[in-house]
């Protein structure tokens, strides 16, 4: 469904902030993306979701090549960036209904998952009103809402929690594992780690660049008595 093989990137052609990356998302599986700052993770989603071309390496979105085929790849999966740059001028509704028309979202679809997703996050009355009127969060949670208003095949989130409030991110946390019930699949990255353990069927950890590990929770816990915290702090941490 999502595929990485052998994916590296370097800004400055001399030292690769991300390095030789595989990885696989399954269809219907929710992995979760962690690692210290700077690790590489938004450089990651970022060449993967097209903004940026790896140095090297291969990324199957859907089965399309996003470098060869960009078109197909982007019409199966949508992105939450780490921070809402959305166009501030105009309304909430109008913003949803260009993402509606972008993806041929059907008028009936449209009304349906509008509602289900503002009403829920509790900004369907703002709608109407522009979106540099909006909280840092009202954006945030727009943004996710366009973001699963065509059913992606693949929803992509970096760091989709931060400045949510609890009620929200619980909203969110239930939206991602809804959408992956739904047959549909979820990557994202997160500092939460709470979050990524309670929710995560597989965790792929990155450290300077280097994927250190991607497996479920379990086994990378290796013991019921230790936490996905302890364990992520032994594996990162710095001789
Ligand atoms: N545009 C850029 N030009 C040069 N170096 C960059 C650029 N963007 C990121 N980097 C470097 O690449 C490395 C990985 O950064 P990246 O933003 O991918 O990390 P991250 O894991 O998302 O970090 P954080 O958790 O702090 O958001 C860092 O060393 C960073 O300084």
């Amino acid at each position: 469904m999502l595929v990485l093989k052998d994916v590296s990137k370097s800004y400055d052609k001399q030292k690769n902030v991300v390095e030789n990356i595989s990885l696989e998302v399954k269809k219907g599986e929710i992995m979760g993306f962690i690692g210290p700052n700077g690790a590489g993770k938004t450089t990651t989603i970022k060449m993967i979701t097209g903004i940026l071309s790896p140095s090297s390496g291969i990324i199957k979105v859907n089965g399309f090549d996003i470098s060869k085929s960009p078109v197909e790849a982007k019409g199966s999966f949508t992105y939450v960036p780490d921070y809402p740059a959305i166009f501030d001028s105009i309304k909430g509704i109008d913003y949803l209904n260009f993402i509606g028309d972008m993806y041929d979202v059907s008028v009936e679809m449209r009304k349906e998952r509008i509602e289900k997703f503002t009403k829920e996050f509790q900004i369907y009355d703002a709608l109407t009103q522009p979106v540099n009127s909006y909280s840092h969060g009202m954006k945030q949670k727009l943004i996710i809402s366009g973001a699963l208003l065509p059913k992606p095949e693949i929803f992509i989130l970096d760091e989709p929690m931060v400045g949510l409030d609890p009620y929200s991110a619980k909203i969110l946390k239930d939206l991602m594992k809804e959408h992956c019930d739904n047959g549909g699949t979820v990557f994202f990255s997160s500092h939460g780690l709470e979050v990524v353990e309670n929710i995560c069927d597989r965790v792929a950890i990155i450290h300077k660049g280097k994927l250190i590990v991607c497996d479920t929770v379990e086994n990378i816990k290796k013991s019921d008595d230790t936490t996905l915290e302890k364990v992520f702090l032994e594996m990162t941490k710095d001789e």
